[in-house]
């Protein structure tokens, strides 16, 4: 009985992936990040048996706690998070004002699976097909959804009552119900998610977990990379080659070397009750399956759309709670929230029902910088994400914000006796209430982002300065290294990016293979 257990164990593709201490001095691909793009890239290239593939990830494994969904905001500031922090803002055009320093955080993955372990789930695309197996029959026999692939989307077993009046508050105001992955995007729907049996579906989860055993793949946790190592041209190509990489584990310095490529997939920059966590762990279901608290999601158009009514310029993501809902336990936290904000805003609200809608900016114009401190690769970059320097970008927010508003009053929220907050933003007072000039101060105040930052290492032609990698992700100017995450992105994508990041990996993996002449 012990002996079957044991190979169930070994063979069961769930099993977590083995972390590899001694590392060979040379493997043919090194993939360095194992987040939502770089798990999918070392699973792809692997699947060439001739091929040996060394995956160096910065963090370590997921956890139980990181396998709860609605526990998604408690993984922020915690040893699987970089930790990231905006730099304060500039004076002419102002920012998170209602944080502590005037800094917002900017939560990253440092855990095998990167952001995904972190993000709260939301599954957006349009055509990435290959990775998915979508467990929604609904859904999944649709022309635009799959089965069968190693990413599980599924929508949440549980969900409250507010989830539907979201949907059906966006009906009564002219939006249609729909598959918002599906042929058109304006709309509301009960939000997919990357989530399996009522748990988070990470990437390693996805796509390491099932492969831990191939013999030509190697993953070492705990092993940041400090510098890729540059070797001689060839001499059919003057420019300088990507030979290695060197990296830390263990406080100690390593090298390994790359015989075709190094990859670069590294990323743009607590319990309720205990009958509800009980029905969770024994049910894999109840509010716990919650994505990151967030049960529906809509696309809509400001009177600043395109016309054409398809290309909507503002997404809510609706969560029936608020920041007051913990108690001010760890929401507070992970927004750096100034008390003076909190205990005005939120803290009397400790009591109420609450939902919150959060307005989205789709097509920002506003674009900011992730600038190196100093030489040292151990130093934290400098982020200054530059909001609203565009007026339009406020304005956009302020009709999202109306729309949201507009929401509380129909039939479906006001059987729930829906009302908004009228407390005023401290530090907006000076503004009568529901003004644009208000709403611009709150913005400004309490700005809210959901952690998408894409676009730092942007694909562009050789002739555009701020370009950095080509069509075929290829870094321009050296041989043999490529971008392969979300920061290749020219510009942001008009969802959330987990799933296009994926299709990149997917993608990436794909380009990798024909130029090596395995197809
Ligand atoms: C809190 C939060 C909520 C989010 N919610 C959603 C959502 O609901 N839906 C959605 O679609 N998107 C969401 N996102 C965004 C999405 O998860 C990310 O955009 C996506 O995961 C980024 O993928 P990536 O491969 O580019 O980078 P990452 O997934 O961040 O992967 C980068 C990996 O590289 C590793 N790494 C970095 N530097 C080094 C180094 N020097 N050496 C070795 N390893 C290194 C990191 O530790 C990490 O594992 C959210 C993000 C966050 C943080």
């Amino acid at each position: 009985m012990a002996l079957t257990f044991f190979r169930y164990s070994a063979v069961d593709p769930e099993s977590r992936p083995i972390d590899v201490k001694q590392v060979r001095s040379e493997y043919d691909f090194i993939v360095v990040g194992g987040g939502s793009a770089g798990a999918v890239v070392a699973n792809r290239l692997s699947e060439n048996p001739s091929w040996t593939v060394l995956l160096l990830e910065a963090g370590g494994d997921e956890t139980e706690i990181s396998d709860v969904p609605s526990l998604a905001g408690y993984l922020q500031l915690s040893d699987l998070d970089w930790k990231y922090k905006t730099a304060p803002s500039p004076e002419e055009s102002p920012y998170c004002l209602a944080m502590n320093g005037d800094r917002c955080f900017w939560p990253r993955g440092k855990v095998l699976g990167g952001s995904s372990v972190l993000n709260a789930m939301i599954y957006i695309l349009h055509y990435f097909k290959k990775s998915e197996d979508n467990r929604n029959p609904y859904l999944a026999n649709t022309t635009y959804h799959s089965q069968g692939g190693y990413l599980t989307v599924q929508e949440s077993p549980w969900r409250s009552p507010l989830a539907l009046a979201f949907v059906k508050g966006g009906e009564e105001l002219g939006y249609e119900m729909r598959d918002i992955n599906g042929e058109k995007q304006t709309g509301f729907m009960i939000a997919q998610g990357t989530i399996r049996r009522g748990s988070r579906c990470s990437t390693a989860k996805a796509f390491l977990r099932p492969i831990r055993l191939r013999k030509n793949l190697h993953i070492s946790m705990y092993s940041q990379v400090t510098k890729i190592l540059m070797g001689r041209p060839k001499s059919d190509d003057p420019r300088p080659r990507a030979i290695g990489v060197r990296y830390m584990r263990d406080g100690v310095y390593r090298t390994v070397r790359a015989k075709k490529e190094v990859v670069l997939s590294a990323g743009a920059i607590k319990f309720q009750t205990v009958s509800v966590a009980m029905d969770y762990i024994i049910n894999e279901r109840g509010p716990l399956t919650s994505l990151g608290g967030v049960e529906g999601v809509a696309f809509v158009n400001t009177k600043y759309a395109d016309k054409s009514g398809l290309l909507p310029d503002i997404q809510f993501h609706f969560a029936p709670s608020s920041v007051n809902s913990d108690g001010g336990e760890q929401i507070r936290k992970v927004l750096n929230l100034r008390d003076a904000v909190y205990n005005t805003m939120y803290k009397p609200l400790v009591e109420a029902e609450t939902w919150t809608i959060l307005p989205l900016l789709l097509r920002p114009l506003s674009k900011g910088w992730v600038r190196l401190k100093n030489a040292n690769p151990m130093s934290y970059p400098i982020i200054e994400p530059n909001y609203f320097t565009h007026k339009e970008d406020v304005l956009t927010l302020i009709e999202g914000i109306r729309i949201a508003l507009n929401l509380s009053d129909t039939k479906a929220f006001q059987r729930f006796n829906s009302r908004p907050l009228l407390t005023q933003m401290p530090g907006c007072r000076k503004f009568p209430f529901d003004t644009d000039p208000y709403w611009e101060c709150a913005l400004r105040h309490f700005t809210f982002t959901i952690y998408h930052p894409v676009g730092t290492c942007k694909m562009g032609p050789a002739h555009d300065p701020t370009a950095v990698v080509d069509p075929r992700l290829r870094v321009h100017g050296v041989t043999g290294l490529r971008v392969v995450d979300g920061s290749i992105m020219p510009a942001i994508v008009s969802g959330n990016p987990n799933g296009p990041i994926i299709m990149i990996g997917e993608k990436g993996s794909d380009l990798i293979k024909e130029d090596w002449g395995y197809v």
